[in-house]
């Protein structure tokens, strides 16, 4: 569908095609034929990720489109950026992790006035803009435009209602006008601590496990309690207007009469509340905070310490950069998400985006547990938060640096293993968990269910808070989406239409994306749109399926084992620099009828299985008497070198491989000879020149062909 965009610069109407990439001004305008999108999160790869759930932005309107593809250009460097604002003479200071510069959306104060405001933040990473005071954001190609619109106007500011000409759909719209209408009436009905009786204060403060928060500190962060839910209302204020922009709720209630379970819930959803909580209370002249993973942690510190202190939207589980503007102010900041191994590793990822210099780390532990307990426990907040560490470490250290870390993953082994499938007990059997920072090979025959079985795999953690991005290169995303929504629901949605919504609400909120590239792809532009997502949303699991669609097709003279080992090359390299864990499906080179794949069916050198983390193949033939059955072989696991192989039972209807509870498979397990190489890996010559035959005709399945290399 061809739809356009009209954006309303100073008094004129300029046409946009949101989908070309180098659009700037009119005299610039390249029609493109294609689906239009607007992404307003990055001014080079938005185009490329698609997130399952649409954030709702009053500004940009935001359109999901599986086949939004733009052709490779050059990632934006922070260079790139400065030489920009250098050469059209725009004043700006480096802060941590975007320039400041003043807001072209306000009346521009004379130079050297001492009157300037520097409120208009732009990413390092992204170039992405925003403007604190009137709240306009964008991407950096509409910087750029808004710059060229006031040199041909001859003016030095720009109304902030320029990019308000981008309407949202009728049905955004409306979305969002019930998204507020329900927040209003949460909060309306919802009832402020000093007006509950004493008696269901203390049943309230028992039930959250907030004893000790005084109602002193509930009121200074304008906490509340929603009767009809039994949850605690959590507001999210705009902070120039003091506005109401989204609430969150937490609930509690019990399981089997014993265990509390805490429930979660926000409008306007998880994707667009960008709620830094406490924010309100910061001060211009702030230059330290403490960062918590809770809203209750945030409370507590500030209570127990009077420091400023923020909770993060989502817990650990992400740092969005549209909230890093409101952290450039702080001198420290001191990252306390919580008190388990999990947060721990968070928050070293965070403080790389926010700059490590100024970045402080609780390290979690028996006597430093998540602020909220720290305080009911009776601990000397203060004291936690002096013995912070410094996140900047240097190249050389000494074990007398590394005793604690060492310390930590010998007394947390169930942590250090990883998150656990819940759906493959299995697979927890043998790997023991899904670590970050490595690197999965999976194959299989073709046609077997390598898609199939990993789409299950990764959806299971998914659900457990991995953020995941997905990179089909083989089917397209709809369909992969229906693949997934149907092993979400664990039924065939065919036959059940009218539970659709009800799942697709259910899976919207997952954290998920999927790249929009379809077919053979450049390995430079894949590896850099995962960079970007790593930075966006936290990525910390990306999926490629699969790895012959990076190989390029062109020329049959290049020894296509030394490529295919280049490319695991950087795969390796960019799970270990981004500490993000990558399953790289890839095809067997051979297949022969009667014989089991092996590792050495894969790689072209024993040089790319040395790559590997883990190897897992997906058997279809012989392991099992009965045939077409398949099973799952992990051959090679560099975590602890446990080795063997499950049956998979294929349940057509869910699309799954994962077993009924009460039919678990048996796990038979082979003793690894070494950790580091697979059992039956064997030495391969290089192949020669001789490209297989049917490896030309690499196609996507939308071409109507199955791959078959
Ligand atoms: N164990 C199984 N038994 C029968 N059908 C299966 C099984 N696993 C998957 N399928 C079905 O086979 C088809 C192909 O599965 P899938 O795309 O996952 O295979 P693949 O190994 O990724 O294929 P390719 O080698 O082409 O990449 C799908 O329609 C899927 O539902």
């Amino acid at each position: 569908m061809w739809r356009s965009k009209f954006v309303r610069v100073a008094g004129s109407l300029f046409q946009r095609n949101v989908c070309s990439p180098h659009w700037r001004y009119s005299s610039f305008y390249q029609p493109r034929h294609g689906p239009v999108t607007h992404y307003p999160f990055g001014p080079y790869f938005h185009e490329k990720l698609l997130r399952v759930t649409v954030p709702l932005n009053i500004y940009r309107t935001v359109k999901k489109d599986a086949k939004s593809i733009i052709d490779s250009d050059s990632p934006l460097t922070i260079t790139d950026i400065k030489q920009y604002l250098h050469s059209k003479h725009i004043r700006f200071n480096d802060g941590y992790c975007c320039l400041h510069s003043p807001s072209f959306f306000l009346p521009q104060a004379p130079e050297g006035s001492g009157k300037e405001r520097y409120e208009l933040f732009i990413d390092k990473t992204t170039g992405h803009f925003f403007c604190k005071e009137t709240l306009v954001e964008g991407r950096w190609e509409d910087f750029q435009d808004c710059i060229q619109v006031m040199r041909n106007e001859g003016t030095t500011s720009i109304s902030p209602n320029v990019l308000i000409g981008f309407p949202a759909s009728l049905e955004e719209q409306e979305e969002h006008n019930l998204e507020m209408k329900e927040v209003q009436r949460i909060w309306n009905s919802s009832v402020p601590f000093s007006e509950l009786m004493d008696e269901e204060v203390q049943l309230v403060k028992t039930m959250f496990q907030i004893s000790k928060i005084t109602n002193a500190t509930l009121k200074k962060f304008g906490v509340r309690v929603f009767k009809p839910t039994k949850s605690l209302v959590f507001p999210w204020f705009c902070v120039r207007h003091s506005r109401l922009r989204g609430i969150k709720l937490i609930s509690a209630s019990t399981k089997d009469g014993l265990q509390v379970i805490y429930t979660e819930a926000t409008v306007p959803k998880v994707s667009s509340y960008h709620n830094l909580f406490g924010l309100t209370l910061i001060g211009w002249k702030d230059s330290e905070v403490v960062l918590t993973g809770h809203e209750v942690d945030s409370m507590a510190v500030t209570q127990a310490t009077g420091l400023p202190s923020l909770a993060l939207p989502r817990g650990a589980s992400c740092l969005p950069p549209i909230l890093l503007p409101y952290l450039e102010q702080f001198k420290k900041v001191t990252l306390w998400l919580g008190g388990d191994m999990r947060s721990w590793e968070t928050s070293k990822l965070f403080s790389r985006k926010l700059g490590l210099k100024r970045c402080h780390l609780i390290r979690p532990g028996e006597h430093q547990p998540c602020a909220i307990d720290a305080l009911t426990q009776g601990k000397n907040l203060a004291k936690i938060l002096k013995a912070s560490i410094p996140a900047a470490h240097k190249s050389i250290v000494s074990f007398k640096q590394l005793r604690e870390d060492v310390y930590d993953e010998l007394a947390n082994v169930e942590q250090v293993a990883g998150i656990q499938w819940s759906r493959f007990p299995e697979l927890n059997k043998l790997l023991k968990g899904h670590r970050k920072g490595e690197l999965t090979v999976f194959t299989g025959p073709t046609g077997s269910g390598k898609t199939t079985f990993i789409s299950e795999s990764s959806l299971d953690l998914c659900m457990q808070g991995v953020n995941t991005l997905w990179g089909s290169f083989e089917i397209n995303n709809v369909r992969l989406a229906k693949i997934m929504l149907t092993q979400f629901a664990q039924q065939r949605l065919e036959d059940n239409l009218d539970e659709y919504d009800m799942w697709a609400d259910k899976f919207e909120n997952l954290p998920l994306y999927f790249m929009t590239f379809h077919g053979q792809q450049n390995i430079k532009t894949v590896v850099a749109t995962m960079q970007h997502a790593v930075y966006m949303y936290d990525i910390s699991h990306v999926v490629i399926d699969n790895l012959q669609f990076m190989m390029g097709q062109e020329s049959v003279s290049i020894d296509k084992f030394a490529v295919q080992d280049h490319i695991i090359g950087i795969f390796r390299k960019f799970a270990t620099n981004s500490c993000c864990h990558v399953t790289l499906i890839i095809h067997p080179r051979k297949e022969e009828d009667d014989k089991e794949l092996q590792t050495a069916s894969i790689f072209g050198t024993a040089k790319a299985s040395q790559e590997a983390d883990n190897i897992l193949i997906l058997q279809e033939k012989k392991m099992v008497t009965c045939p077409g059955r398949r099973s799952l072989q992990v051959a090679k696991n560099r975590f602890d070198g446990d080795v063997g192989v499950f049956p998979l039972e294929f349940n057509k209807v869910a699309l799954t491989f994962s077993a009924p509870t009460k039919l678990k498979p048996k796990v038979r397990r082979v003793k690894a000879e070494t950790n580091d190489e697979p059992k039956e890996l064997k030495p391969i010559k290089p192949a020669k020149t001789k490209t297989p035959k049917n490896e030309k005709q690499l196609k996507t399945k939308d071409d109507g062909e199955r791959s078959e290399i």
